[in-house]
């Protein structure tokens, strides 16, 4: 499909830069690429923009998106029809519908039930019209791919959406039938999606939306036409205190995003449209209603004094412009800034999930606390370490118990991460804890002393020896610990200098691991040994002398 549209294009771009009308077709600018992703074609999209008669003029950009397989395509033929007929070189009088018998071409159009549609095409012809203001305006028509049919992600659909919505002055939301809640919903998502995209200007970020609901079949409630489509339109978007906020917040979200919106009900066009095979889009197949709403739908968005010209941030934008817009948008879909749209279960079962994570780490840390935190005590290691296994198994019960859409496949990844979650909550936990143990904060003053008084000794005994140097030398390294000690207790008291004493910590807790602790153990075992020999002594019943210097048996 790809190198398909890639060949339609380079024989666009073959073409001279004003085709004729005979050679005009629908020029894929937006392809499909791998993986999902779209791909745009700049140099076909620069020989449509940047053609000298129109790149300097007014955009008016007319697009017409919505789900797949609604008939889309055959509207924008409809549209061109009146195009060729009004600004055309026939000058625009009489009939513009067209014969009877001819039939319908322009944008690929098609029956059955696959898509037919794909990336966003421009019509390669692009139309100058002149405003009653006098202003000279360049009409360019948008084809979009339809939404949610079998092949496109979320995002894809969102991203053709939003992108069609962003660079189109009027975007045509076209829809089967009614106006439904999910209609609305899908809208308000993709609409989202754009605003996402354009950082909040303060401004309404797009202009008109046109609502098209084809095969309205309840002319009796509202009639076919803008009237009936406004009646429609005005209790789909009612807001009311009654209501649910959920439904409130939608419709504001909505009517904040256009500065205009419109609403159109067309009939049925007869079955022969709708089911045969062989229908060529010729007039004498289709119903005469069908055709009174074409010809009141088409001139009240493509006559001259109903053209809106596009506009992005309040300035107007000329046909060259488009071009810069066209890349700049597509990168931001192409980059990951976004955050990714998801189909409503995923979205749910995401929440639902996350809800579970955040209450089971709220178990954790509760029960952590009550067992080391702030206010209570030194607790030992080990016993801390079964405690955070007792309390994470809790943790991970409650994150378990808790009913979450999306199934145990989809909460693995949060149980994981959960389990993540805690460990790194445990190390802090255990940091705290360590904090708490007097006997390793005093351990850098205590070290420090115990080196001073070691030397003061020293010093004494060659001073006794008369080796008058090296007692000097004791001295100094005791004046020295003393100073460093000085020096921790201002800096644990003021909070200054505090890299440095974290150096005199680390140095003292060297001295402590590599010197004084085996020596002090040494001493201990000694000490133990003597204190066994003796217990042994005593339990073995060794003679101690009497008074007669006799041993005697105890
Ligand atoms: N019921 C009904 N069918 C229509 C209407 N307009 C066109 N069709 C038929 O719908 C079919 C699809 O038309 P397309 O214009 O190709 O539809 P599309 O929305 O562009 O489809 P994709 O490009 O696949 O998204 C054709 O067989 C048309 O004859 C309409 O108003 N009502
Ligand atoms: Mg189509």
């Amino acid at each position: 499909m790809y190198f398909l549209s890639r060949l339609t294009v380079f024989s666009v771009t073959e073409k001279p830069a004003a085709p004729p009308r005979t050679g005009a077709r629908g020029v894929q600018v937006v392809n499909t690429g791998a993986e999902h992703t779209f791909v745009l074609d700049e140099e076909a999209l620069e020989q449509l923009l940047l053609q000298d008669d129109i790149k300097d003029r007014a955009a008016v950009v007319i697009s017409v998106a919505g789900a797949f397989r609604k008939g889309k395509s055959f509207l924008l033929d409809f549209f061109l029809r009146y195009m060729h007929h009004k600004y055309g070189a026939g000058g625009g009088g009489g009939e513009w519908l067209g014969s009877e018998d001819e039939p319908l071409s322009g944008f690929s159009w098609r029956g059955g039930s696959e898509r037919d549609t794909t990336g966003i095409l421009m019509w390669s012809e692009i139309f100058k019209a002149t405003l009653e203001t006098g202003e000279k305006v360049a009409i360019i028509l948008l084809d979009t791919q339809g939404a949610f049919d079998s092949e496109s992600t979320v995002r894809e659909c969102a991203t053709v959406f939003a992108l069609s919505t962003m660079l189109s002055s009027v975007q045509i939301y076209n829809l089967a039938q009614n106006i439904q809640e999910d209609d609305l919903q899908h809208l308000q998502l993709f609409t989202e999606y754009g605003r996402l995209a354009l950082e909040d200007g303060g401004r309404t970020p797009f202009q008109r939306l046109q609502f098209v609901v084809r095969d309205w079949s309840f002319p009796y409630e509202a009639p076919y036409g803008a009237e009936g489509g406004q009646k429609i339109l005005q209790r789909r978007l009612k807001v009311s205190d009654k209501q649910h906020p959920e439904l409130q917040s939608l419709r504001k979200h909505i009517t904040s995003c256009f500065s205009e919106i419109a609403c159109f009900l067309m009939p049925h066009p007869g079955l022969k449209v709708a089911t045969s095979p062989d229908f060529d889009g010729r007039l004498s197949d289709i119903e005469g209603e069908f055709k009174r709403a074409l010809l009141q739908l088409v001139p009240m968005l493509l006559a001259p004094h109903n053209l809106v010209p596009k506009l992005i941030n309040g300035q107007p934008v000329r046909v060259k412009d488009l071009l810069q817009y066209f890349r700049s948008y597509m990168n931001i879909y192409r980059g990951n800034d976004l955050p990714e749209p998801k189909s409503m279960l995923v979205a749910t079962a995401e929440a639902n999930n996350l809800t579970a994570v955040a209450e089971a780490r709220d178990v954790y840390t509760t029960l952590m606390e009550e067992v080391c935190g702030g206010a209570r005590p030194y607790l030992q290691a080990q016993l801390l370490d079964l405690e955070h296994v007792r309390v994470r198994d809790k943790a991970l019960h409650a994150f378990r118990a808790k009913r979450k859409m999306g199934g145990d496949e989809f909460s693995k990844s949060y149980h994981d991460q959960l389990i993540q979650d805690l460990e790194e909550q445990f190390q802090q936990f255990r940091a705290h804890n360590e904090s708490k143990n007097i006997f390793k904060a005093a351990r850098t003053p205590s070290v420090l002393f115990a080196v001073a008084l070691a030397f003061y000794v020293m010093s004494g005994v060659l001073g006794l020896l008369a080796l008058y140097p090296l007692a000097n030398l004791c001295n100094l390294v005791m004046g020295l610990a003393l100073l460093t000690l000085a020096l921790w207790a201002y800096i644990r008291y003021s909070g200054e200098m505090r890299e440095l004493g974290v150096t005199i910590d680390d140095s003292a807790s060297w001295l402590w691991e590599n010197v004084m602790k085996p020596v002090y153990q040494a001493g201990i075992e000694k000490g133990m040994e003597h204190a066994a020999a003796a217990a042994a002594e005593r339990a073995l019943g060794p003679s101690t002398p009497n008074a007669n210097g006799k041993y005697k048996q105890l």
